[in-house]
């Protein structure tokens, strides 16, 4: 019968559909220090970053210089991102890839599983907990894998009341811009404070700039770095990810 061979196909189609993802855990679990590599050509902070943006090469690049996970900024409006660059650049790596974009809305994670994300950024600031709660619980039953962002200890407690594994601690205030590294540090201390739950993956993001920086973040024992505009801004984004990951500079964050 004609339906029986449809559906047998069908069943084949579904299950490459739903076939495990590329998985930014695994690689939190495995590296000392996972890097996530940012691929954003301008935002509201800093404008224009790559005039000649490039972003295969610099996908390309990242690779070469051994990142771990791809972020790829898809808002088109403030940071000049697009669903298609996503799409085009899943087609050229098996590292994950981090759709980073303003997800307010349970069809938003639909459309990240459909443009290949394996990961998706929940930004607290923008969600109240119902909200963030039900894109999770989206999230999970697409197999997306979720970093949800903190900025400040009502974001965190926020954070602490769902079942997320992903936090990345935000060292820039999205209301002026300023970026402060010790972000990470007092968030980390009122984690470690606030929750005797040891399972979280903490990833520091913006403003990394420096080897003295990765030394710091690694003494306060974060799991992954998320870095955009250095890369970007590098001449060579390859030499400067090693740079980053193997020079042992001096911490200036102490205080
Ligand atoms: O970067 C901005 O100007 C910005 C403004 C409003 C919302 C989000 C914004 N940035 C997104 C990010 O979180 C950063 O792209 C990411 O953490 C990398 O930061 P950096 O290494 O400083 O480029």
């Amino acid at each position: 019968m004609i339906l029986d061979k449809i559906i047998k196909e069908k069943e084949k189609e579904v299950k490459a559909l739903k076939k495990s993802r590329h998985s930014l855990i695994e690689k939190l679990k495995a590296e000392e220090l996972t890097l996530i590599a940012e691929i954003k050509k301008a935002s509201p902070s800093k404008g224009l970053i790559r005039k000649d943006f490039k972003p295969v090469e610099q996908l390309m690049a990242y690779q070469a210089g051994g990142a771990d996970a791809i972020s790829v900024l898809t808002d088109q409006k403030f940071f000049q991102g697009s669903n298609q660059l996503l799409e085009s650049l899943r087609k050229l790596t098996e590292l994950p890839i981090l759709r980073k974009e303003f997800i307010i809305d349970p069809i938003q994670v639909y459309q990240s599983f459909f443009i290949g994300a394996d990961v998706i950024l929940l930004i607290a600031a923008v969600l109240d907990l119902e909200q963030l709660k039900e894109l999770l619980a989206t999230a999970e039953k697409l197999k997306l894998e979720v970093i949800v962002e903190v900025h400040n200890e009502a974001e965190l407690d926020m954070v602490l009341n769902t079942e997320a594994e992903i936090i990345g601690i935000n060292n820039r205030n999205l209301n002026n811009f300023e970026v402060d590294l010790n972000t990470t540090a007092k968030l980390l201390k009122l984690l470690q404070e606030k929750t005797p739950r040891q399972n979280y993956y903490i990833i520091a993001e913006s403003g990394i700039k420096s080897a003295a920086d990765i030394s710091y973040l690694k003494e306060l024992g974060v799991d992954g770095v998320l870095i955009g505009e250095t890369l970007m801004k590098a001449e060579s984004p390859a030499a400067k990810i090693k740079e980053l990951s193997l020079s042992k500079g001096e911490s200036d964050h102490d205080s």
